[in-house]
Parts: structure tokens; sequence; C-alpha cells
């Protein structure tokens, strides 16, 4: 469905000193900067897959989404979705895909009401009469839209806009969906609505979606896979769930025990954390067996957990460290 090779994405950002002088000067001598964006990226996804895209900020993102929906050409590399090369653009392909960015859900006229701009995207897309009557009124119960088809786009606030725009994208029901932060800036509630909805899509109609975001909720309730860039080179390709047993190198004992005494905690372990009668004690990987045993043998337990570490501190640290 989509297939990624060797890409690389080089920027020519103008640079220019402080100042006014300066900046006239740059009017008759303009100076560049190469920015390396994506660096040698590979991968493939297939038909039906809901893949999580994440990286720290300019990781390069942003820039492998806008190449694969067909907004930019790539400076090296071979990309095909849906068999499509997708800067050519062609209209058999823009009418099967979607890009929605999270920091600008909906592109058209802002005068529009949301039902016109539905409208506006029906003739658009070329969607029936009757195909639209279906989706809209679907759309309109999943996301909650009733209230806002009368009103005017530019009076919607960020989570209704994204709600909104997410109606204009799937209206015409694309195969593969391009989705970049799409709970950038919401609430939790309108996050979850947001997230709700795409997982029920996903689940319904089997789109293929690549996301980004920030938020390990979003990737944690949607997808199974993750790929994850810094600094435009691939890092970890695979299930979310070996993504802590690679990259981790530990794992979190919670422990209850009423009856022990503070001093009484054997030392197996860094303790993260402590509550009353519960510690969470960071343990290595392969020192999990004999510090649970342990802990048994030691202490007089009634509780015992060995958990992963949350995803969002697996991810942090690599943010912050690199994949070893
Ligand atoms: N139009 C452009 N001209 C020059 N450099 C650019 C341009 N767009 C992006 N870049 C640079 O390319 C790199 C990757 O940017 P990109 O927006 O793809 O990252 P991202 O992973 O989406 O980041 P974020 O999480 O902050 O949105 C950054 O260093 C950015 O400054």
């Amino acid at each position: 469905m989509i297939e990624v090779r060797d890409l690389r994405m080089t920027y020519r950002a103008p640079i220019r000193d402080a100042g006014l002088k300066a900046a006239l000067r740059t009017l008759v001598h303009r100076r560049y900067q190469d920015v390396k964006a994506v660096d040698d990226i590979t991968f493939d996804i297939q038909a039906g897959e809901v893949v999580g895209f994440i990286g720290p900020n300019g990781a390069g993102k942003t820039t492998t989404m806008k190449i694969l929906s067909g907004i930019l050409h790539p400076t090296e590399g071979t990309v095909s979705v849906l068999g499509h090369v997708p800067w050519q653009r062609k209209t058999t392909f823009l009418r099967r895909i979607a890009l929605v960015r999270g920091s600008q859900p909906i592109g058209g006229p802002v005068e529009l009401t949301v039902l016109d701009s539905l409208r506006y995207q029906q003739l658009l897309y070329d969607v029936s009469a009757k195909d639209f009557r279906d989706n809209l009124e679907e759309l309109t119960d999943l996301l909650e839209l009733a209230k806002l088809l009368p009103r005017q786009v530019r009076a919607l606030s960020l989570g209704e806009r994204m709600r909104a725009g997410l109606a204009m994208t799937l209206l015409y029901k694309p195969d593969v969906l391009f989705l970049d932060e799409p709970t950038i800036g919401l609430d939790v509630s309108a996050a979850a609505i947001v997230r709700r909805f795409l997982k029920s899509y996903a689940e319904r109609t089997g789109a293929t979606i690549l996301l980004t975001s920030h938020y390990m909720g979003d990737v944690q309730s949607l997808c199974p896979r993750l790929i994850l860039i810094d600094k435009g080179s691939l890092q970890y390709d695979g299930p979310i769930d070996a993504l802590a047993a690679k990259l981790a190198p530990y794992k979190l004992i919670r422990v209850s025990a009423p009856d022990a005494k503070p001093d009484q905690v054997p030392q197996v372990g860094e303790v993260v954390e402590k509550d009353g009668t519960t510690w969470v004690i960071r343990v290595a990987r392969d020192e999990v067996a004999h510090a649970t045993t342990r802990l048994l043998n030691e202490l007089p337990i009634v509780d015992l957990a060995v958990e992963e570490p949350p995803l969002e501190n697996v991810i942090d640290r690599v943010y912050r460290e690199g994949v070893a």
C-alpha cells in the first residue's frame, strides 16, 4: 500500500545576518543553508495498518507526510502510495488519500458554514448524493457535529475545527489517511472524541493510517506499530509492545505490603515511587526473576505486579539519549 525506499529530503533554507543592513543586502545577494530533513528512510506499510510515526521536534515527520501525500517532491528516493508516485498528483491518487493537519484542520474558505464546506467538498471529490447523505449522517453522529453544521467555519474553536475538518476529509472515504498531530491543542475531552472516532473509523473501513503525534495516548490507543525517526533517520520500526523491551533495559515491580516496616524492603533496585505501603521498584530486566523471589521471601506481600515502564518514559529517554 505504501512503499518508501531510501527517501531523502534536503531543504535549501535562506539565511542572513541580523539587522536591517543584512536584510537589504539579501535583496541582491542571497545566501542559503542546506537542511537535511529526511536522511535515507525506508519502510513499507500494508493495507489496513495503523502506524504511529513519532520523533522529537524537527525529526522530519511532517516532511515525510508531505512527500507521501504529494505536496513535496523529495531530493532522492522512491515512494509508491496506492501504486502511484505521490508528487505526480494524479486525480485518481488525490481522491483516495487525505492529509489532515491538526494545526490547520480546514483549508477552504472560512466564511462558509460547516455544511456548505461539506457540500463544497462533495463537489470537489465528486461524491454522489446518496453517499453524501449516508456519510454525512454517520460522520455527524460519530463526530457530534449536529450543532456545528449551520455555523461559520471562522467562528469554530480549534476542537470544533478538527472535528469538522475530519468530516470534510472523510466524506470521500479515502483509503489512505495521513494524520499530522490530529489532537494538537485539544482539551482532554475533544482529544478523546477524535481518538475514539479514529479508532472506530479504522476498524470499520480498514483504512491505512499513518499518524504523527507527540501525545503517547494517541499512539498507544490507535497504533499497534510504531516508526520512530530522529534527525531524519529511522530509529525503530516494529510493534509498540516490543519498543519498551528493546529500548528500556528495566521493568517496574509494584509491591504492596501493608504489614511491612519501611526499612524492611530489600535492596533489589531503585525505589522510584512510594505511596504508603506500596513501592514501585525499578529493576534491570535480567534481574526481575531474582528480585521478585527475594521480595516474596522477605516481605509480607499482599500484591505484586511486574510492569513495563510507561511508554512516555521510554520515548522520552530515546529522544534524549538516542537508541543504543
Ligand atoms: N520549508 C522548509 N525550509 C527549510 N527547512 C525546513 C522547511 N520545513 C522544515 N524544515 C526543517 O526540516 C527539519 C524537519 O522538519 P519537520 O517539520 O519535517 O519535522 P517534524 O518532525 O514534523 O517536527 P515537529 O514535531 O516539530 O512538527 C527541521 O529541521 C525543519 O527546520
